[in-house]
């Protein structure tokens, strides 16, 4: 069957316009525009499932719980093939250990999650690519892991695209959040919203609750109230969610609200929680902040950390941007939080 492209503005166009003749917007453009055409790839190859081959099959241990899959490998090699088209100084990998030099001069540089996800590519489940994109610094190296260590607030472009059901791209240049869905005849991403906007007041987290016992207390107290439900001091009930990709619990939250948490836990490798600021939670935070969302470490907005080293974990929460404040207030002071108290709950001392 076959669905005429709708007349909606191509990725390209709406870049165009967006960086009209400003040379600095023209190089994210650019580079944009060279991502989105690696992932195009990266799409295609994916529909294969394992008629490509065993796109899942294991590769080195990078430790700390990351085993590296074929398709993240395969991922990171046509990423850096397409950024060779574009003005892009250096590229960081969350596959690599170390950034690459890409073009001498160029006024940006990228860091990328090629695949995330990774432990659904054998369930045909949807997985992600993640971006940000960065100014080249002037005084130093672009190619060296310090180039990298830039607030997220300082990020040019950020990104995913979710290999779904359909592949879409959900891109800001810091003018909102957009969504570009591909076009499976054409090969182009097409306009589908041009402001994003996260609801408020989903009634749904997702966390991985086999952790539950790893949990700092915190945490544990936010996740009981919502558990209590209609009983406990939210007065509702929750819904719970947790496809272990990033990227399809981002867009889910970003189409119709709630809340994710990937916080720190005992767990040897995890005392900074699973994510990598650079990576995942720079661009996640920076689309849902556009969106009108918010993002945090449990206590500071993600986009305000300054990164230490290139590979640094950082405790993720990010959705519904009041559901992202509650956590906090949690995490500062769960003991004294007006909302656990028996005054707010349904079944509290002074019901009726
Ligand atoms: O298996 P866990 O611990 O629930 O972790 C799932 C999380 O790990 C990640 O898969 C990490 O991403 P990578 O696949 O890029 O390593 C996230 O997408 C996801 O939210
Ligand atoms: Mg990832
Ligand atoms: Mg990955």
């Amino acid at each position: 069957m076959t669905h005429a492209p709708q007349a909606r503005p191509l990725l390209e166009d709406y870049l165009d316009v967006w960086a009209g003749t400003d040379a600095s917007r023209r190089a994210v453009a650019d580079t944009v525009v060279a991502l989105a055409r690696a992932t195009t790839e990266i799409a295609a190859l994916i529909a294969f499932g394992p008629l490509a081959g065993d796109l899942g099959a294991a590769r080195v241990d990078k430790g700390g719980g990351d085993a590296q899959k074929e398709l993240d490998v395969i991922a990171d090699q046509l990423i850096l093939r397409h950024l060779n088209d574009a003005p892009v100084a250096a590229m960081a990998s969350e596959e690599a250990d170390e950034p690459v030099a890409v073009k001498a001069g160029g006024p940006v540089i990228v860091a990328v999650d090629p695949l995330d996800g990774s432990s659904n590519i054998d369930t045909n489940t949807a997985i992600g690519t993640i971006f940000s994109v960065l100014p080249a610094p002037a005084d130093i190296d672009p190619a060296s892991a310090d180039a990298f260590l830039q607030r997220g607030r300082d990020q040019l472009a950020a990104g995913y695209v979710i290999y779904g059901p359909n592949t879409s791209l959900v891109l800001t240049v810091g003018a909102g959040t957009q969504l570009f869905v591909l076009h499976p005849e054409t090969r182009r991403f097409a306009l589908v919203t041009e402001r994003v906007a996260v609801p408020p007041d989903a009634r749904e987290f997702a966390i991985n609750m086999s952790n539950y016992r790893h949990w700092d207390e915190p945490i544990r107290l936010y996740i009981d109230d919502l558990l209590k439900g209609q009983e406990g001091p939210r007065d509702v009930d929750y819904n719970m969610r947790w496809v272990a990709s990033m990227v399809a619990e981002a867009h889910r939250i970003l189409i119709r609200g709630g809340v994710y948490l990937y916080p720190s836990d005992a767990r040897r490798g995890y005392t900074a929680g699973r994510l990598r600021l650079i990576y995942e939670g720079n661009p996640i935070a920076f689309l849902m902040e556009q969106a009108g969302g918010g993002a945090s470490n449990g206590a500071e907005p993600i986009l305000d950390l300054v990164p230490t080293t290139l590979h640094q974990r950082v405790p993720l929460v990010f959705g519904s941007s009041e559901k992202v404040r509650r956590v906090a207030r949690y995490v500062a002071a769960p003991e004294s939080i007006a909302e656990r108290s028996p005054l707010f709950a349904k079944r509290g001392l002074f019901r009726p």
